[in-house]
């Protein structure tokens, strides 16, 4: 298929606010791709790449600027084979042919399409799609149940896959889809309640576990192979070894775990968060021991768990890594449920997290059976320009420009960004040499005092509220924001709306 129908279908379906319409022009796109091209197509409309990102920034594209093609001819094979090209030619003295490469594209490209190579190539693609979106579109177009389809997606990770099995494969193939010990599954996320009585009313009886403030890591062991996955189902096995070794020694063969990971000091209190995230780094050191502790099984020895209820599952934790559960205690009582969640916060934790003791491990979902409650509120937003600060912080990026989620587009794009305000508070000096660093590697333009960035840095804000605001976009701006950490196991297209940070003013 030529690259030109996918960029033109993006198009059609950002500037729709139709979900059906959407679904209709994705599905009738997908139909008419040859097998090979699905998980590609997929990948770009999702703004997901398969290859993720390949290292190439704005100046470099600036720099691969050429004649736009009268005549369309680049296939979706010609992209992702450019795409693919790309990221094997990487190290030092591979600039010239890279920037060949680049050059080839663009010039076989046309108008429409150099600008969509452009937004892939920098992140910075919004195509209106969301994956809820492409999901349904998937089951319209191969004809299966979009439980289904969806089911699979998450249990392999992987909606490009999924989509081909759909299209091209038996809907036995389809439903077989389990999961494989070694292939992360997206985890299962949790609503919020504002009190822990108030969580287990919609829960029932409950587990009601300590929320450690760390890293959520997801441990698959095969006989002696371990590896460890992010929340983003990244693979970070080799930066955690002392969790691998740990796991390699639980009475098991086969087991895959969900938990969280954190760093202690010598008394057993929780280190900041920061530190925690500073061993997932590209230039990690070692300072700090993670330890892990687990809330949840998977599989066990050939067995998927998925389907028990949580009830099993705990039992069958409590087997295999009795030393390393993470605290809690099961209860029908609020009193109960409460005292476990002051325990939790006067230990340093950051709260609870109740569960409904019969519910299954729903992969990729935010739903009520699983209920988290913190007493100080906190939203993701995403970092879209950062002011060179003075005084004592003159040379360094300060200033946040930060901005909501607005995927519907009611106040610009679908899936972009709404500004929603500014902070300098709460960043430490080593977050300072970070964010001056990370913000001009990711730099796409510069004014008088600001570098404006690719919006794909997640930072957790605290606030105390929002109030009307006439200079900002989204009619609001955030009272009180402080940084409380950078979360780099989130995707931007993760972080909270424009949508629920205004509902906040009618509360
Ligand atoms: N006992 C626990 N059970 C489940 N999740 C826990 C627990 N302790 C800590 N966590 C962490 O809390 C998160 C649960 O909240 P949620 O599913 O909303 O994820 P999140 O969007 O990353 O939220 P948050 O920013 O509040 O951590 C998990 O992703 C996990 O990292």
């Amino acid at each position: 298929m030529l690259l030109l129908e996918l960029v033109e279908t993006t198009k059609a379906v950002a500037s729709t606010r139709s979900r059906l319409a959407k679904v209709d022009a994705l599905a009738h796109l997908l139909r008419r791709l040859e097998p090979a091209e699905i998980p590609t197509a997929v990948g770009l409309l999702s703004a997901k790449p398969r290859q993720g990102r390949v290292g190439v920034g704005w100046s470099a594209v600036a720099a691969a600027k050429a004649d736009p093609a009268a005549e369309p001819r680049l296939t979706v094979s010609d992209f992702d084979t450019a795409l693919d090209r790309l990221l094997a030619t990487a190290g030092s003295g591979s600039g010239a042919e890279r920037a060949a490469i680049l050059r080839t594209l663009m010039a076989a490209a046309t108008e429409p399409e150099q600008s969509f190579i452009a937004g892939v190539l920098l992140g910075e693609l919004r195509t209106g799609a969301l994956e809820g979106v492409l999901t349904d579109a998937v089951a319209r177009a191969s004809d299966r149940p979009v439980d289904a389809v969806r089911r699979a997606a998450m249990l392999s990770g992987d909606l490009g896959g999924t989509a081909l099995l759909a299209l091209m494969g038996t809907a036995a193939e389809l439903d077989a889809v389990g999961l494989v010990v070694g292939r992360p599954v997206q985890p299962m996320l949790a609503a919020t309640a504002g009190s822990a009585g108030a969580a287990l009313e919609a829960t029932g009886e409950a587990s009601v576990e300590y929320k450690l403030d760390g890293a959520r890591i997801q441990v698959h062991r095969s006989g002696s192979d371990v590896r460890i996955f992010t929340r983003n189902l990244a693979d970070v096995t080799h930066r955690l070894p002392e969790v691998v070794d740990l796991v390699r020694g639980l009475p098991v063969q086969d087991v895959i775990l969900d938990g969280e990971t954190l760093a202690l000091d010598e008394e057993g209190a929780p280190r900041p968060f920061q530190e925690t995230m500073s061993r997932f780094g590209a230039d990690a050191v070692r300072e700090t021991l993670l330890h892990p502790w687990f809330f949840d099984v998977l599989h066990i020895d050939g067995r998927d768990l998925l389907d028990e209820p949580l009830a099993t599952r705990i039992d069958i934790l409590n087997r295999v890594a009795p030393a390393h559960r993470i605290p809690g205690e099961v209860t029908a009582d609020p009193a109960v449920a409460e005292r476990v969640s002051q325990d939790a916060l006067a230990a340093g934790h950051e709260g609870v997290v109740v569960k409904a003791i019969d519910s299954v491990y729903a992969a990729g979902r935010r739903g009520s059976n699983w209920v988290k409650v913190k007493p100080v509120h906190t939203y993701d937003l995403v970092v879209l320009a950062c002011e060179w600060g003075s005084g004592r912080r003159t040379g360094m990026l300060s200033n946040l420009h930060l901005g909501a989620l607005d995927p519907g587009g009611d106040f610009g794009e679908p899936g972009g960004y709404v500004m929603v305000g500014k902070t300098f508070k709460g960043l430490t000096d080593e977050l300072l040499r970070w964010q001056t660093a990370r913000f001009q590697e990711i730099e796409v333009r510069r004014t008088a005092g600001t570098v404006w960035v690719e919006p794909k840095t997640v930072v957790e804000i605290a606030i105390d509220g929002v109030q009307q605001s006439p200079r900002y976009p989204g009619g609001i701006a955030l009272r009180f924001a402080r940084v409380k950490r950078y979360r780099e196991d989130k995707a931007p297209a993760e972080a909270d709306t424009i949508q629920t940070l205004r509902s906040l003013l009618r509360s």
